[in-house]
Order: structure tokens, then sequence, then C-alpha cells
């Protein structure tokens, strides 16, 4: 009897010799607001979270409305600790903290030992002022108050943070702040050449971003061209990589490309058949008027070799020449580098050893696919530049980035024991979550400290958008396990000016958004959630710079808290070398196979003969389920058996080809 998926076997193919080396993948390869005008809407919030209503914010009146008659609201300013040049309104109240005193404090089980949340709304608007952080330049804001450190906590971190401030500067200097790799960390450099530690670093930088400008702009423009196609240039790209060598593209492609990008792109990031299948599907005939880009620092990672073979053949299909549209994004001289020279690619662009693939978003990987999406990358480096001068600050409460991973310490006690959930209220930002994934989760998540104590340390990351994940998973976050913290990232500007209008008498669509956002945190709050709140202006190629810049060096802050090397990734290889174990043992049970198979009667195998003929009894499970894998596509295999019955199976190949199968 035959049994599905096993029993589909019927169709034969036998595979030649180069099939089955392909097989082997080479995986060895291995605030036009005012600020007073924010920090209304911040005394809105404040007012929001004792009441916990989703209240709608207009500056100039629903302040005064929300604070109702008997809290009539004076604006006072008075200089902020963070700048001479900033000033805060607040309610004249504010600034009073006395009264409400005796309000309970609310306990935390999980950091009972230290700490109880600030309940008193007067107290917390008082917290909030004493810690926010203000970059007028870039209209950038932390908040940090719903996170409950104490001033002794902060008092305790402040030889760790000296510390970390200075491997930071070491870093930055030029130092092999990744070990294990004997490499640099520059990224910093990348938006700032001088700081380059050598000349001839700065000079490849430059003249990169240079190459990078033109070439692009010239794509754009039409000047370089398609081999002839109907459209006449080029009109969509196809950014073939993965991990670092996506996320930051995909994340600032859904962030900042226009409605109508010069070039519309798209991503090919797994090697799923037909995950590829479906987006070459999806350019159709523009195929011929499509730019690939294919981006691996390293030159061989499997899943992103296997895309550019699959585009190939898609591009042989259709009778196009690959090379005239193919661009590689790779370190010099790696497999890919080596390939796209000699089969003559239309460009080539540098990774530099020093640039990490998480953080390689202000490199050739990030920058090329957003100029010819017609990015701003210019803006986006001046952003990230602009926050990497206000992240050298050696000052926790003066430093962002330091207050980012100051809470990520005292909530996560130092050990990951919770997770972060990013929420971003705009739909743009929806991929921040998940570029935080990477860049987070693979920096800090590691077994070893630098001194080679087994720590099993990280911080996990999730999350999508507000407030759609309010009606997915927030339940949990507000009554189920008190397992995380939470991040909101707010965005000031609704829409475009010009542009809004009020569904409702005095409430527009924003306004929701923005009550949901203010609503969830109070809601969270009060259940003794601990959140922080990232608030920028607007979604500009200029503050996604200052958001990356911000996270890049929060991590590295962090990093050097826990004593870590946030720089290498041991981890991915034992799966990568896994799977590669996996491919080889397929093609000996392929050789097994094929020699019972080419007997006279054919030879049907168990799958205990399989494993001893393959001399792996150990790796049964592994065989069996090779064997369902390759009989449900169709493969050379066939499989008989008692369905829910893998012992009673039996295995042969539907052909006997020998002589192609070892040539
Ligand atoms: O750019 P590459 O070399 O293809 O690597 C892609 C990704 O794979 C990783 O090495 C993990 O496997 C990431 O660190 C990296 O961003």
């Amino acid at each position: 009897m035959c049994c599905s998926p096993l029993s589909n076997g019927g169709s034969i193919h036998f595979i030649s010799r180069s099939q089955l080396d392909s097989l082997s993948l080479s995986l060895s390869l291995s605030l036009s607001l005012s600020l007073c005008g924010l920090d209304m809407a911040m005394a809105t919030a404040a007012q929001a979270s004792s009441s916990a209503a989703a209240s709608t914010y207009s500056p100039s009146t629903s302040l005064s409305r929300s604070l109702g008659s008997s809290s009539r609201v004076f604006l006072t300013s008075f200089p902020s600790r963070r700048s001479p040049n900033l000033t805060l309104c607040a309610p004249a109240h504010a600034t009073s903290v006395s009264h409400r005193a005796s309000e309970p404090l609310i306990d935390v089980p999980a950091l009972k030992a230290k700490t109880l949340l600030e309940t008193d709304p007067f107290r917390l608007w008082q917290r909030y002022l004493d810690w926010v952080y203000q970059h007028k330049d870039l209209g950038l804001y932390v908040d940090v108050s719903r996170i409950g450190f104490s001033d002794e906590f902060v008092a305790e971190m402040e030889g760790k943070f000296q510390k970390a401030f200075s491997d930071m500067a070491e870093l930055e200097g030029g130092a092999i702040s990744n070990p294990d790799e004997k490499r640099m960390v520059g990224h910093y450099w990348l938006r700032k050449a001088e700081l380059a530690p050598t000349v001839f670093l700065k000079k490849q930088i430059e003249e990169t971003l240079e190459r990078i400008s033109e070439f692009a702009g010239a794509v754009v423009d039409g000047k370089i061209k398609p081999p002839p196609c109907p459209a006449g240039r080029f009109t969509q790209v196809l950014s073939i990589g993965i991990g670092g060598s996506a996320l930051g593209p995909q994340f600032v492609a859904e962030a900042l490309a226009p409605d109508n990008p010069p070039l519309k792109i798209r991503f090919i990031d797994n090697t799923d058949p037909a995950g590829i299948d479906h987006q070459i599907a999806q350019l159709g005939p523009e195929l011929s008027s499509t730019l690939v880009i294919v981006i691996s620092k390293s030159g061989g990672t499997p899943e992103t070799r296997n895309g550019l073979l699959e585009v190939q053949k898609a591009f042989r299909e259709r009778g196009l020449d690959f090379a005239k549209q193919g661009v590689a994004i790779t370190q010099e001289n790696s497999l890919l580098d080596n390939t796209a020279r000699i089969e003559g690619w239309l460009a080539r662009f540098p990774m530099f050893d020093w640039v990490g693939g998480r953080t390689s978003e202000m490199s050739a990987v990030g920058l090329f696919p957003a100029a010819l999406q017609g990015i701003d990358i210019k803006e986006m480096l001046a952003g990230a530049a602009v926050m990497d001068e206000a992240t050298r600050v050696a000052s926790i409460k003066e430093n962002p980035a330091a207050l980012l991973a100051l809470c990520w310490y005292w909530a996560s006690d130092g050990v990951g024991s919770k997770d972060m959930v990013v929420l971003p209220y705009k739909d743009s930002l929806l991929l921040f979550s998940r570029y935080l994934q990477q860049l987070v989760m693979e920096s800090l998540g590691k077994e070893f400290d630098l001194a080679g104590n087994i720590v099993s340390q990280g911080l996990s990351v999730y999350g999508n958008k507000g407030s759609t994940d309010q009606h997915a998973y927030i339940q949990q976050l507000r009554e189920g396990v008190p397992n995380f913290f939470a991040t909101f990232i707010e965005v000031l500007r609704d829409r475009p000016p010009g542009h809004d209008w009020e569904l409702e008498p005095g409430v527009t669509c924003g306004d929701y958004l923005f009550g949901m956002l203010q609503g969830t945190r109070s809601a969270l709050y009060a259940n003794k959630r601990e959140s922080i709140t990232v608030t920028i202006e607007e979604v500009t190629p200029r503050s996604v710079g200052a958001m990356i810049a911000l996270y890049e060096r929060a991590v590295g802050l962090y990093a050097s808290l826990i004593n870590i090397n946030a720089y290498h990734q041991p981890g991915v290889e034992a799966g990568k070398k896994a799977a590669a174990e996996v491919l080889a043992l397929q093609k000996r049970i392929l050789a097994v196979l094929n020699d019972a198979s080419c007997k006279d009667p054919v030879e049907a195998l168990t799958l205990d003969q399989i494993a001893e003929r393959c001399h792996t009894t150990d790796q049964i499970e592994m065989i069996y389920k090779i064997i369902t894998h390759m009989a449900s596509n169709d493969r050379v295999i066939i499989a008989e058996g008692v369905c829910g019955s893998p012992k009673s199976m039996k295995v042969f190949t539907g052909e006997c080809n020998v002589e192609e199968l070892y040539d």
C-alpha cells in the first residue's frame, strides 16, 4: 500500500552527478511641532496615563480639556537639563510632587527584590521630566520614565557605563573589537569617513559612496539601461540576500520608499523555491528591465547562492543575459565577487571586512538599493552621524543609547530575563522590529562572555506594529505572563501637511493612532508592565538613519555592560554545518539506493538497511525525513509502505542510472 506523501514516487527522475554535486551547495563557502507643542503632547500623555483613556490630541485645545477645568494649564518655560537651547512647557503643578505621596506603589513580582513602580501621576510626570531625552536637531525623544529603575541602580551602573563608553571609543578608534574574528568594527566610519583609522579606509569609504550615488543616479536617470527591453530603462530591483544582507534594505524600503519610486524593489531572502518562484512570477515580463542585486558579505551564503542560481535560470529561460543586469555587493575576492568579475556583471560594490552584516545598512548593502528607490541616502547618513555624535556622550542621562541600554539591563536583570516587544505605531515602520531582531539577538545572544565564562546571554525581540497588535497579542501583554518590557515607537506627524481631515468633530484618524499608543502604554504600566517610548517627529531618511544608529550604539553599549562580543555569530555556524551534513547524507542515501536499484531484480531497501549501508545507523530518523522530503517532491525516490509505519517502508529508485549518478 502506498502512503502519501511517500506514495507519489511514481514519477522518477534520475539525477546526474552534477545535480548531486549541487546538493552539497558549497555550504562551506562558506517638531516642525515646537518643543513646547511636543511637551504639551507629552503632558496629554501623562494625563492619559492617569485616566488610561485614549484621548485625542490637539496641542492648543485638548490639553486643557483633558486636564479638566480645575487643572488650568500654565505654560511655564524652564531650561531643560539636556541642552540650554531647549525649553519644555509643563503644567505648573507638575513640579509639585509632594501631594498624593501616600499613594501605594506597584509591586512588580519579577523584580520584587529591587523595585516598586511609581503610580502617582505627578511623581510620574516629574520622573518624565527628569529623564526625558530630547534631541532638538533630530526631533527625537527617548522617554524611559515607565521603566522602574531607581537612582541607586543608576549610580551602581555608572562604573560599568564608563567602561562601556571607553570600549566604544576604542572600537571607533579602530581596535580589534571583534576578537574572535580578529576584526575591527567600523560601521561608525561609514557615516563619518574622517573617523576611519587610516587614510586608505577613509578614501575607500568616500569613493564607494561616490560610486554608489553615481551608478544609482545613472540607473534612475536611464543612462544605464538594461539590454533592449520594452521599458527602455530599469524599472525593478530584485535584491537577493539574507540576514543583514536583506533586513536593513527591507526595513528602509518599507519605511522610506516613495509611493511611486523610480525603481520598485522586491526581495528574495530565502531558499524557499516557491517563494523565489513567486517573486519571479510577480516580475513577469519586467524581468527584462529588472536590476538584480546580489548581496552577501561572505559571498558564499547558501540561501543567497541558491536565489542567484534560480534567478539566473529564469533569465536563461527567457533568453536574457543575466550579467548585463546583475550587480554584486560583497567582499573583495569572495566567491560571489569572483563570479561577478569573471561573468562580467554590470557592477560590483565592496562590503568591508570591518562592517558586520547586521550593521551594514549604511554601507553599499543598504545605500545602493535605497538610492535606486529615490531615497536620500546622504540624509540617512547625516541622521546616523548626528546620532553617533549624540551617543558618544559619556553620560548615561545625556546619551539616548545609554538610556536604552540602562533600561534593557534593568528590565531584563542584565541577563535577558525579559523580552523586548517593539511596537512602532506607524505602518511604514513595520519592519523595524524585524530588523532589530537580528541586530539585537544576533549581537547579544551569546553562550560565552569575553572571559570565556558560560553566560547564555541575550535579549529576545519581537513585535509588529500598533495599533494592529492590540487586536492580536496585547491581551497577553496586559494580563498574561509578565516576561517582557515594551518599546513604543511613536511618530508625531500623522500625514504630510495639508492632507489631514477630521473624521469626527475634532478628531482625525491619526488621533486615534496616538490615543491607542498612549492608552496601551498606560494600560500596560497600570498592570506593572514597563515600557520605553522612542518618539520621532516624522519618518524621514534622517530619522531612520538616526534610529538605526541609536540602536546600533545601544547594542554596543549593552554588550560592554554584559561583557560579550556583539560582533560575531558563532551559533549560526552550527546550524549551517548541520544543514551541510544533512545534504551530504542525502547524497549518500541516493548512492546507496541507486546501487540497490540497479540490481536485477531491483532491491528495495528498508530504512534500517539504508542506514547500515550509509554507515550511519544513528541517523535513521534523518534518513527517514530525507526520503520523505524527496519522495514528496517527485524526485528519484519511490517509497512504499504502510501509512504511519516508517518501519514498513521499502525504498528504491525508479530508474537505474549508475553512470549518471557517479559521473
Ligand atoms: O552577507 P552574508 O555573508 O551572506 O551573510 C548573511 C547573514 O548570515 C549571517 O552570517 C548569519 O548566518 C549574518 O550574520 C549575516 O547577516
